[in-house]
Formats: C-alpha cells, structure tokens, sequence
C-alpha cells in the first residue's frame, strides 16, 4: 500500500475470478479504513473519458443564469433531486456555504416504492445533461457495488452479503460547484461534516478538501492524479460496529473554481442498519438507513426545514447532525446507542 496524506488502495483485483486476489484487495481496504476511515483509490475499472465527460457537463450547466437553473430547485422536487442555489444548505448556524450543486438520485421511475429520497430526479432542460449524470451515476455504482463486496469479505461476511441490500438504494449523486471568490478564503465551500451513508466516492478537479485527524487537527488532502478520494460514512461506522469510522471532513479554501462529484453509496431505503460484525457486542443501535439519510439531510437544507417549521414535514427518530465519527480531540467515536439517548445528550 503506498502512502502519501491518505492510504492508496489498487482496487484493480476486485474485477478479479480469483478470491485471493479480491480477499488482498478486501485486506488493503480494511486496513485503510481502520487506519484513516479515509483514501485515495485506483483501478482499471474508473473509465477517464466519464469522469472527463461529467467535469465539462458541470462546467456547462453551473454556468447557465441563475432563473434556468432555479426552474430544477431542489424545493420543487418529491425526491430530493434538483438545483442548489447558494445559501440552501448550512451545517452550522450563522453560516452558509459557498457553493451550487446539483442533486439526483437513481431516477427511480416505479410508482410504488417511491421514498423521500427515491423517485424520478427532476431534470434540467439541458440537451445531454441526464444523460451525462447518469453514465457517471451507473459507471460509479458499479465500482460501488465492486466496494460493497470487498467490505463484506472485510467484515467477514459472505462476498455477497449486501447484493440483496442493493436493489433500489437512495444513493445520492452531488455535482458542486464551489465559485473562485478572492475574499472567501475564510468561509466555508462546505462546513465540517459526516456524509451519512456507507461510504463516498468523491472526484474533484481541484484541492480544497480537508479532514479531521485523531488530534482534532485539520488536514488537506491533495489531489491524486488518477485516483477517487473515498470515505466511510455513518452507516458503515454502524456496520462495521466501530471498527471504521465516519471522518469529518470539510471544504474551506476555495482559492481556484472547483468541481467535485460525490457519491453516497447507500444500501436500500428501508434496509436496516446494524452492526454486522460477528461475535461481537453491538455498540450501535439499528437504523433504518433511508430514514437516517432524510432525517439529517432535513437538518441542513433550508427548504426542508421551512417544511419542518411548518408542520408538513415531521421527522421520524432523528438525530442530531453529527453523532457519528471523532469529535474533536477524541480518541474513541461517538457511538450514540438510541436516537433518545444521542438527542438527551445535545
Ligand atoms: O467537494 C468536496 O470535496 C467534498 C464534498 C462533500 O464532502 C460532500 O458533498 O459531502
Ligand atoms: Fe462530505
């Protein structure tokens, strides 16, 4: 394993007929994940030309005018899918961050099963766009799905241990935009967080990405040429009882214009989430994982929460932002046993 900020994992071999060379693979990753919880990835299966072709859509439609891209606002959607405009999301009162994005999920087209976070995206009317966030959406989740495996043989479960957890997962799709503003040094791209599902897989065109080490410092994570940067969110803290944990991470200095692509992989809306580690007491309660998702994502966008104040939404066993990873200074994770105890303890 080479070693530069963060572990790089070759993740070629997970393609691989042979076991052994998918179990090296799976032992490369489980040892990344305790060490850091966060690391660069490679292989022959990330296909340049998509990720080549999602960076000029991007540098496209974030440059359209305000009123085209607020006809897809995010608060228009059923599914959590759409524009976000500057100001929509905050981590931390008093302050907003800089940056646009575009949200999709799978584009989930059947009536039933229908979720918060699962349904047809709201799309903009922009020639090729769905067609270019979908190919990186399905290019992605197939890598994702290649990971899933490689942390069940981790986990020492069965190679295909999450496969039936995966039919319709609200896995969410971010591209951002975070804007060159000389003055914006000091101002959040995006505040300090966890991402809530089982693990990211995040390309950027540029540095800016921060993470919190085991002393509460701050770290930059540069840029590796040929590699998606990878993180363990909440869920897989869960799965994997502890033994990985949820890194906090941030994006502060936004010194040249900057793309990132982000995706969540999650496991099935109402699959619940405990921990899957044999022999082992559980340090986790279970959640439901689809309902973990909403629920935080309702804590940060600003239109949720205006329905939230309104009385049309009513959240379900939330808890607060932030209940998983390393607080700072802190040696051990958080672990919030119940959803009463984590909002007793606020
Ligand atoms: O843009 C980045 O590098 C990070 C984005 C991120 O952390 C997120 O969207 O959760
Ligand atoms: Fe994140």
């Amino acid at each position: 394993m080479n070693q530069y900020v963060l572990p790089l994992v070759d993740i070629s071999k997970l393609a691989s007929p042979r076991l052994e060379d998918r179990l090296s693979v799976a032992r490369e990753l489980d040892r990344a994940c305790v060490e850091a919880g966060f690391l660069y990835i490679t292989g022959a299966q990330m296909d340049e030309s998509v990720f080549r072709r999602i960076v000029a859509r991007a540098q496209a439609y974030f440059a359209l005018d305000m009123d085209i891209k607020m006809k897809s606002y995010i608060g228009g959607s059923e599914n959590h899918s759409g524009y976000v405009p500057v100001g929509e999301e905050q981590f931390a009162a008093g302050q907003c961050d800089l940056k646009e994005a575009f949200d999709v999920n799978c584009d989930y087209m059947r009536s039933e099963g229908r979720r918060p976070l699962l349904g047809p995206n709201l799309w903009p009317e922009m020639l090729g766009f769905r067609d270019d966030v979908l190919t990186y959406y399905q290019h992605v989740t197939g890598i994702g799905s290649q990971l899933f495996r490689a942390f069940a043989l981790a986990l020492g479960l069965a190679e295909d241990h999450f496969d039936a957890h995966l039919r319709n997962p609200p896995s969410q799709l971010r591209l951002i935009y975070y804007p060159f503003d000389a003055s914006a040094e000091d101002r959040p791209g995006i505040g300090a967080h966890t991402d809530y599902e089982c693990f990211t897989l995040l390309f950027a065109t540029a540095p800016g990405l921060q993470i919190i080490d085991r002393h509460g410092r701050w770290i930059d994570v540069p840029l590796v040429e040929g590699t998606m940067i990878m993180n363990i969110g909440d869920m897989m803290e869960i799965l994997s009882n502890g033994r990985y944990t949820a890194t906090r991470h941030r994006v502060t200095k936004v010194k040249e214009e900057r793309y990132s692509f982000a995706l969540f992989h999650a496991c099935d809306y109402d699959y619940v989430v405990a921990p899957v580690v044999r022999g082992e007491a559980p340090r986790y309660a279970p959640l439901k994982g689809g309902e973990h998702l909403f629920n935080q994502t309702a804590q940060t966008f600003a239109y949720l929460k205006r329905k939230i104040a309104s009385g049309e939404l009513v959240l379900n066993g939330a808890l607060p932002l932030d209940s998983f990873g390393l607080s700072s200074g802190a040696a051990e994770p958080r672990r919030p046993f119940s959803a009463q105890q984590a909002l007793s303890e606020q």
